[in-house]
């Protein structure tokens, strides 16, 4: 073997036995004696390599050689009521101890017998030499419903190799799905199998925060069963998704985790249902603005809006890059339900034109000053929304084509596990989300706010409105 010649990777022989031309001449009692400390050699490691097996194993024949029948047995029956009261006392624990390390020891044994073919049929071994060189599986991990595999890639592979087969690779390790990530080390990557899905269940409304922590709202549940937190300062959030999709809930989820903040008057949302107010208009105390069917009025919001932007920017300009909300100052949300509605389908030519005007400043000027904006949006083609890009925060949820997905979350996302468009009808809220500094997109569900969540929430933390005078479906304070 040429040492030149090394790459990175399980090698596998061509052939079952690979006969070589003899080149020295040697006595039987020679090979004999060779072949003996070669197989010595195999059981010493086969025994310390399994020792969670040889081990256990050398235990039990040890009392059953010593006290007979009764030394093995008394022992394993006490050992397996001690496991089974710590499983009982103490889950967690156990699981972390006990549980997932066996269980992860089970699997890799599986996923070891299928590495094989499966790596060839993926397509992700590789021809060198005139040998055929495979990833080598390295640890697997168990969670509750995911497997964890860090896999030693092939030189000359990249984490997007992985991610562009991975659904392959669900099938053929029957997952449900499979993710691809980068590893810790430049040579790795991590395969995530989703063996159960743990956000089919929909998530209740979650516990309202007293004061906002706007660099982090809890909104929505992630599938490893952490709660996903938004950060507003700093970002403008856009929520695409299929009519169904849960836009809804994504809104309401936001809206609810800084009901806190509308109580106390640190945080105001102005709100716009271009929909009638079929989606916003059931909790109207917990906005300070609400416009709903007269466009000229939310145009007018807009530019409101926009002007408080420009006038705070004014004044910090020099003394502060972030402001810091306060009530006399308070943090301002503009929710838009359907943003197409004021930036594509609007008829009159005028208000649409003084939308696009604005609402690209507003983007832009508003997110260092405390204003902020969420809007939902079902149709993310340029032509519908030329303003796509000024969002730093995208939230995808089930979406009609597969070519959206990038449109929205950013290129590579779909490879690389946001299957917006594979998510099922049935399970509304779900969704994609690219974190900050994260490679990978994050799956989560959002909380739903049913109506009578929503009226509850409005009767505890809604103020009391004082209409200046209704404008057509709306009003301002
Ligand atoms: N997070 C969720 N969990 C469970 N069910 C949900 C969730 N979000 C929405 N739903 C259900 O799905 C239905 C549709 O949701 P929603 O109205 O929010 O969708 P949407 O994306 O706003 O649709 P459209 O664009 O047509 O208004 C809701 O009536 C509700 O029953």
């Amino acid at each position: 073997m040429p040492l030149v010649n090394v790459i990175r990777g399980e090698r596998i022989p061509d052939a079952p036995f690979n006969l070589r031309t003899p080149v020295l001449r040697l006595p039987l009692w020679v090979m004999l004696l060779g072949w003996t400390f070669r197989a010595l050699a195999r059981v010493t490691v086969f025994i310390v390599k399994h020792w969670y097996v040889t081990g256990p194993v050398a235990v039990v024949g040890w009392l059953y050689f010593k006290w007979g029948w009764a030394g093995p047995v008394v022992p394993v029956v006490v050992l397996g009521v001690a496991v089974g009261a710590w499983a009982y006392w103490h889950q967690p624990s156990f699981l972390r101890f006990a549980g997932w390390p066996v269980l992860a020891r089970w699997r890799r044994v599986a996923y070891r017998r299928r590495w094989l073919p499966a790596m060839t049929t993926a397509g992700l071994d590789v021809r060198f030499d005139r040998q055929t060189v495979v990833p080598v599986l390295r640890r697997v991990r168990c969670r509750a419903g995911v497997d964890v595999l860090t896999v030693r890639m092939v030189t000359g592979q990249i984490p997007d190799d992985y991610a562009q087969v991975a659904e392959r690779l669900a099938h053929t390790f029957g997952a449900l799905v499979c993710r691809a990530a980068a590893g810790t080390r430049p040579d790795l990557v991590v395969l995530t199998m989703m063996r159960t899905d743990a956000l089919v269940k929909p998530i209740g409304p979650l516990p309202v925060p007293g004061t906002p922590d706007f660099a982090g709202l809890p909104v929505a549940l992630q599938e490893d069963g952490n709660v996903y937190h938004l950060r507003l300062y700093g970002t403008q959030v856009l929520v695409v998704g299929a009519t169904g999709a849960g836009k809804g809930s994504v809104i309401w989820s936001i809206v609810r985790s800084l009901a806190g903040g509308v109580a106390t008057g640190l945080v105001q949302i102005w709100a716009i249902d271009p929909k009638g107010g079929m989606e916003l208009g059931g909790g109207t105390r917990l906005f300070t603005r609400f416009a709903c069917t007269d466009f000229a009025s939310m145009v007018e919001m807009l530019e409101e809006a926009l002007s408080v932007a420009q006038a705070r920017t004014a004044r910090l300009r020099g003394k502060s890059r972030q402001h810091i909300p306060t009530p006399d100052e308070p943090l301002i949300l503009i929710v838009i339900d359907e943003l197409a509605a004021l930036t594509a389908y609007l008829t009159d030519r005028q208000h649409k034109e003084r939308v696009k005007a604005t609402l690209g400043l507003l983007l832009t000027q508003g997110r260092a000053v405390g204003v902020h904006v969420v809007a939902a949006l079902q149709d993310p083609r340029k032509e519908v929304l030329p303003f796509r890009n000024l969002f730093p925060t995208r939230i995808g949820l089930r979406m009609a084509e597969e070519g959206e997905v990038d449109m929205v979350l950013g290129d590579g996302m779909r490879d690389r596990g946001a299957l917006c468009d594979r998510i099922s009808e049935l399970t509304p809220g779900v969704g994609f989300v690219v974190l900050d500094g994260v490679k990978q997109p994050v799956r989560l569900r959002f909380g739903f706010n049913s109506d009578s969540d929503i009226s509850q929430l409005e009767a505890e933390y809604g103020r009391p409105q004082t209409p200046s005078g209704p404008t057509s479906g709306g009003w301002a304070a």
